[in-house]
């Protein structure tokens, strides 16, 4: 499995590319980047670690020798601003993004190449990304809430004090302001996280929003996320590589999921070698439908503002 990533030199491209190093599981990962003096410096960098994890071939490339990638990871693109929206960086990030998609076009790329969209706003840059290249919705699909449901289980395992693995609860919708906190389904060790003693609603609200603006907070403290967006974008890429068919809260353009159509959002997707294998609608409580509803509304309109 050849991965390119393109932005490979930023921070959340170069610590993809070191998760993807040291699980051992694709076999080539090329760093592309704008800046091309940084991409060779962060390819050579994880090579030098090549003989003691992974084994893998690294090495920055260009357009012409990503053509034959099974996955194109775009993590390119402008960082949120502290005090800024996600959708607030559409502006910023349309033309850049339009700008590497002509790019992949140009160079030609694989009929069975997935497009993997990390760079924000995640939803709408994955919408754009399939509107552009043609491809079938299937092999186009976003970061989403991956990240979100990352951190709101690694939140909910401290404050119960649990590993942080056998936290199960998702967050799904928009990766920005009306993402969903999936409390109806949420379990830890199998048994239902509402049921734990004291978590009752004020916490669950607490802990959600300390979920959604912890992006925020890591802006603010270190200038951007990076060691855990670089593991779930490895997850992602895994389940393709190994075809695992894993359920994940990626986004993609639905097609009748939650009645959802011609919007790219986080819902239950089951991700293998093609890419989307299917949208699995869960039954979820009356007011997260409502927030799924909301959450595809305000992308709907970002959408339509788009100058695309
Ligand atoms: N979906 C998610 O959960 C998350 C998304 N992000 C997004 O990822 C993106 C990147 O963030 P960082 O890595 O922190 O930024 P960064 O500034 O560290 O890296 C961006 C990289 O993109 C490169 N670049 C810019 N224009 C390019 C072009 N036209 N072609 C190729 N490379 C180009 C730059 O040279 C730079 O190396 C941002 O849009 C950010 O908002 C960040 C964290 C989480
Ligand atoms: C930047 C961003 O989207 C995040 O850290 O969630």
């Amino acid at each position: 499995m050849k991965v390119t990533i393109i932005g490979g030199g930023g921070r959340v491209g170069s610590n993809a590319a070191f998760a993807l190093q040291c699980a051992g599981i694709v076999s080539e990962i090329q760093i592309l980047d704008y800046n091309t003096d940084l991409a060779e410096g962060e390819a050579l960098d994880l090579l030098h670690g090549a003989s003691v994890v992974g084994g893998q071939r690294i090495y920055a490339g260009d357009y012409a020798r990503a053509a034959d990638s099974d996955v194109f990871v775009i993590t390119a693109g402008l960082r949120r601003k502290p005090d800024e929206s996600r959708l607030d960086l559409i502006n910023r990030n349309v033309t850049l993004f339009d700008g590497i998609l002509t790019s992949i076009k140009d160079a030609g790329f694989r009929s069975d190449a997935l497009i993997f969209v990390v760079s924000n706003p995640v939803d709408i840059l994955t919408q754009l990304a399939a509107t552009r290249l043609g491809l079938p919705t299937s092999q186009v699909l976003g970061l989403g809430t991956m990240l979100d449901t990352a951190r709101f289980r690694s939140l909910i395992a401290a404050q119960i004090d649990q590993s942080p693995a056998q936290v199960k609860a998702l967050i799904l919708g928009e990766h920005g302001d009306s993402m969903v906190p999936i409390w109806s389904s949420a379990t830890c060790a199998g048994l239902p996280l509402e049921k734990f003693p004291g978590f009752n609603a004020s916490l669950q609200t607490q802990l959600f929003t300390r979920a959604k603006t912890s992006g925020a907070e890591v802006i603010r403290r270190k200038g951007g996320a990076g060691w855990a967006v670089g593991l779930t974008i490895a997850e992602v890429v895994h389940a393709i590589a190994l075809n695992r068919q894993e359920l994940l809260p990626v986004s993609s353009v639905q097609n009748g999921c939650y009645g959802l159509r011609n919007v790219s959002i986080s819902v239950p997707t089951i991700v293998g070698r093609k890419g989307v294998i299917k949208h699995v609608e869960v039954p979820l409580w009356p007011k997260e439908q409502q927030g799924l509803q909301a959450s595809a509304q305000a992308l709907r309109t970002t959408w339509s503002n788009l100058k695309v």
